[in-house]
C-alpha cells in the first residue's frame, strides 16, 4: 500500500506514436503501377486441334502391365504435354481489381442551430482512406495469379506448383477474395443549450449513429464468384455523427455481399493461411449478420451526471470490424460425373440432360464444371454435374480435376466414366479412385457405379467382360454404355438415381450441420466488444522501460476517446485507477519517466507527491495532465 501512497498521472510523452492500426492510409499502387508480368504475357496460338474423330485418347501416367512400349506411345498424352496457354488463350486475363465502393462519408454536417453553442471542433479524420492496405493485396493477389503463367522454368515448391496447375480464369471462377468492413459508428458531440429565458439549459449534444452492418445473402441467380473479379470491396456507410438539441445521428447503410448457393467463407489470413470456415451457405435467401457496424459514441448529453453538470466530452464512435474473406464455392449437385480425360462425361450428360457441355476428342475439353437437370418425372429431378478430367496427381494440382474436385464433396454419389477403349480401362479406373481417395477419403467412401463407356467401339467390346469381372470381383457396381449412342445410359442415370434416394438422409444430417447460428461470427465479435476494461495484461521491456497494457476493452476504450474535449483526458487517467492499471503498474515496480503504453496511446509515468486518492487525479485536471490535442 506504500506505493499506493503516491498519486500517478501521467504527461504527454510520445504522443505522436504512429498509428499502426489497420487503418494506416498507404498509397494505393494497384492502379499506377500496373503489373508488369501481366503486361508482358505473350499473345499464345492455340495448338492446333487435334483431328476430329480420331481414335479416342486417355490419359494414364501408370504404365500398362503387359506392354512396356506403350509408354513411348504418341498417343498417350504426358503432363508436360498439356499446354496450358491454350486454355490461357481461350479467356481473359484477369485484371486488376477494382473499387467499387464510395468512400464512406465522413462530413459532420452539423447544423449549427441559432441557440446552440458547439465546443471542440471535428476535423475529418473519420475520412481515413482505407483502400490503399487493400489496393496493395489485390496487387500482390493479381500478381501472383499471372506470374504463374508466364513461362518460367524456374525451380518451384510443391506449394507454387500447385498453383501453377490451373490458370488464373479458371481460379477465379469458384475462389475468390473479398474484404469486408462494416461502418464506424458516427461520433458523439458536445453542445450546450443556450435559449431565450434559458441560459443554462445544459448539455444537449446527440450520440452518433451506429455503423452499417456487412450482412452475406445467397442469391439464386449467382453460380460462380465471378462478379468478385471485378469487385472485392464491401464497406458499410459510416454512422452520422450526433448533433445539438439531443439529435443522435443517423445508422450507416447496411451493405450486403451477395454470393452463390453453396459458398463456403473463411477469415483469410495476410500471411496466406486460410482460417477456418466461419460460413456455408446452401440455400437461396439464407442471409447472414457478418460484421456488425460500431457502436455511435455518446454525446455530452449522456454524461451528464449529479456530480458532472456541465460534461466537456464525447466518445468517438465505435470503429467497425474490418476482415479479408476467402470464399470457395462448392457446387450444390446431386451426383458427380468424375473419369479421366476424354473418358465421354461431358457426352452422359449431354445425353442424359438438355445441357450441352463442349466435346471433343481431346483431353480437358472440360475446363469448368457444367451443371445439368435430369428429369424422371413431374416431381423427380437430379442435378448432374461434369467434371474436368482427373489425371494422376490432379490431388496435388496436375491438370485441372484439383481444382473441381472439392465439388464434388457435397455430391450424394458418383457415376465413374470410364473409357473401354482406353489401353488399361482398370488401370485408369483405379488411377481416379485412387486421386479421390488422396484428394479427400471421404470422396472415396461416397456410393458410386461405374460407367465403361465407348461400347459401340471394338476395342472397348472386347474389354469389356474382363474388366466386369475385375469389378465386380471387387464388388463394384458396374455398367457397360455408349454415351454417343445413347445406349445404356439410362440405366446408368437411373442407378444413380436410386443410389441418391438411398442416401438423402445422409445428405440431410450433413447439411443439417451448416444450418446452426449463421449469426455467430457476429455474435462472437459483439462479445469481444463487450469485453471488460478490467481484462488486461501488462508486458515490460526493461530495455527501453516501456510497459504495455493489453486488453480488448482498454484499447477499445482509448479509440473511443475524443482527446479533443477537455474532460477526456481526467476520465481517461480516473478509468486506469479504477479498472486497477495503476496499482498493477505500481505492484510491478514501474519508475518515474517510465513508457507506458496502452492501445495506440503512449504515455509517461510521473509519480505524484502526494496521495489523496483517484478523484485527486481528476481534479488536478488539466494543471498537471497535459494531453496533445492531436489524436493518437
Ligand atoms: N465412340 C465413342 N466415342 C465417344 C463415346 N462417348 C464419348 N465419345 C467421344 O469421346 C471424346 C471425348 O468425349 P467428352 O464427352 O468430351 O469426354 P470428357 O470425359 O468430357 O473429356 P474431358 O472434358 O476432356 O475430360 C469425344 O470425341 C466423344 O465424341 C462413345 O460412347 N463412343
Ligand atoms: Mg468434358
Amino acid at each position: 500500500m506504500a506505493a499506493l501512497s503516491n498519486c500517478v498521472f501521467f504527461t504527454t510523452y510520445a504522443l505522436a506514436r504512429t498509428n499502426t492500426g489497420a487503418g494506416t492510409p498507404r498509397k494505393t499502387y494497384a492502379k499506377k503501377f500496373p503489373n508488369p508480368k501481366l503486361k508482358s504475357l505473350p499473345k499464345r496460338k492455340l495448338p492446333p486441334p487435334p483431328p476430329f474423330g480420331g481414335e479416342a485418347t486417355t490419359y494414364s501416367r501408370l504404365p500398362p502391365i503387359d506392354d512396356e512400349e506403350e509408354e513411348d506411345d504418341s498417343s498417350v498424352i504426358k503432363l508436360s504435354d498439356i499446354r496450358v496457354s491454350a486454355i490461357l488463350q481461350r479467356k481473359d486475363v484477369v485484371g486488376e481489381g477494382e473499387v467499387s465502393e464510395d468512400e464512406v462519408d465522413g462530413e459532420l454536417g452539423y447544423d449549427y442551430g441559432e441557440y446552440e453553442v458547439f465546443e471542440g471542433t471535428y476535423d475529418s479524420e473519420g475520412e481515413e482512406d482505407f483502400d490503399d492496405e487493400e489496393e496493395e493485396e489485390i496487387l500482390a493477389y493479381g500478381g501472383g495469379e499471372i506470374s504463374d503463367f508466364d513461362g518460367n522454368e524456374e525451380e518451384v515448391s510443391e506449394e507454387e506448383l500447385k498453383e501453377k496447375g490451373v490458370p488464373a480464369v479458371m481460379r477465379c471462377f469458384d475462389r475468390a477474395k473479398v474484404f469486408v468492413k462494416s461502418g464506424d459508428g458516427g461520433n458523439g458531440v458536445v453542445a450546450f443549450r443556450r435559449e431565450k429565458f434559458v441560459p443554462y439549459g445544459g448539455p444537449s449534444g446527440g450520440d452518433g449513429g451506429r455503423g452499417g452492418n456487412v450482412y452475406v445473402e445467397v442469391d439464386g441467380s449467382m453460380n460462380s464468384l465471378l462478379p468478385f473479379r471485378n469487385s472485392i470491396h464491401f464497406r458499410a456507410g459510416r454512422g452520422a455523427h450526433g448533433q445539438g438539441s439531443k439529435q443522435s445521428g443517423g445508422k450507416g447503410e447496411d451493405v450486403v455481399v451477395k454470393v452463390p448457393p453453396g459458398t463456403v467463407i473463411r477469415e483469410a489470413f495476410k500471411d496466406g493461411n486460410q482460417g477456418e470456415v466461419l460460413l456455408e451457405l446452401l440455400h437461396p435467401g439464407q442471409k447472414a449478420l457478418l460484421l456488425p457496424g460500431g457502436r455511435g459514441g455518446r454525446g455530452n448529453a449522456s454524461f451528464k451526471s449529479g456530480a458532472n453538470k456541465v460534461p466537456r466530452i464525447a466518445e468517438n464512435g465505435e470503429e467497425g470490424p474490418e476482415m479479408w474473406l476467402d470464399l470457395e464455392l462448392k457446387l450444390v449437385a446431386d451426383v458427380g460425373i468424375v473419369g479421366a480425360p476424354n473418358a465421354g462425361k461431358s457426352t452422359l450428360l449431354s445425353v442424359v440432360s438438355a445441357a450441352q457441355p463442349a466435346i471433343a476428342n481431346y483431353p480437358f475439353t472440360t475446363l469448368l464444371p457444367n451443371l445439368g437437370v435430369v428429369s424422371f418425372d413431374f416431381d423427380s429431378t437430379m442435378v448432374v454435374a461434369d467434371l474436368p478430367g482427373l489425371l494422376e496427381g490432379a490431388h496435388r494440382g496436375f491438370g485441372l480435376g484439383h481444382e473441381f474436385l472439392r465439388h464434388t464433396e457435397r455430391c450424394s454419389s458418383l457415376i465413374h466414366v470410364v473409357d473401354g477403349s482406353s489401353v488399361q480401362p482398370e488401370y485408369e479406373f483405379d488411377a481416379v479412385r485412387l486421386e479421390l481417395e488422396l484428394f479427400n477419403p471421404e470422396l472415396s467412401d461416397k456410393p458410386f457405379l461405374v460407367a465403361f463407356n465407348k461400347m459401340d467401339l471394338p476395342d472397348a467390346k472386347d474389354k469389356w467382360p474382363a474388366f466386369r469381372e475385375n469389378l465386380e470381383s471387387r464388388g463394384f457396381k458396374c455398367f457397360c454404355m455408349s454415351a454417343v449412342k445413347g445406349e445404356g445410359t439410362q440405366e446408368v442415370i437411373s442407378t444413380a438415381y436410386k443410389l441418391l434416394q438411398e442416401n438423402k438422409e445422409a445428405v440431410k444430417n450433413n447439411e443439417s450441420l451448416y444450418e446452426g447460428n449463421l449469426n455467430h461470427v457476429a455474435d462472437m465479435l459483439q462479445k469481444q466488444r463487450k469485453a471488460s476494461i478490467n481484462e488486461f495484461t501488462i508486458s515490460h521491456d526493461s530495455a527501453s522501460n516501456t510497459w504495455t497494457v493489453t486488453g480488448a476493452g482498454l484499447e477499445r476504450f482509448v479509440q473511443m476517446t475524443n482527446w479533443r474535449y477537455e474532460d477526456s483526458d481526467k476520465r481517461f487517467q480516473h478509468v486506469l485507477e479504477a479498472c486497477g492499471v495503476y496499482k498493477s503498474l505500481i505492484k510491478q515496480g514501474v519508475k518515474e519517466g517510465d513508457t507506458v503504453i496502452v492501445g495506440e496511446m503512449e504515455l509517461q509515468w510521473h509519480d505524484a507527491a502526494e496521495n489523496t486518492g483517484p478523484s485527486n487525479v481528476r481534479r488536478k485536471g488539466a494543471d498537471t495532465i497535459k494531453w496533445s490535442a492531436s489524436r493518437p
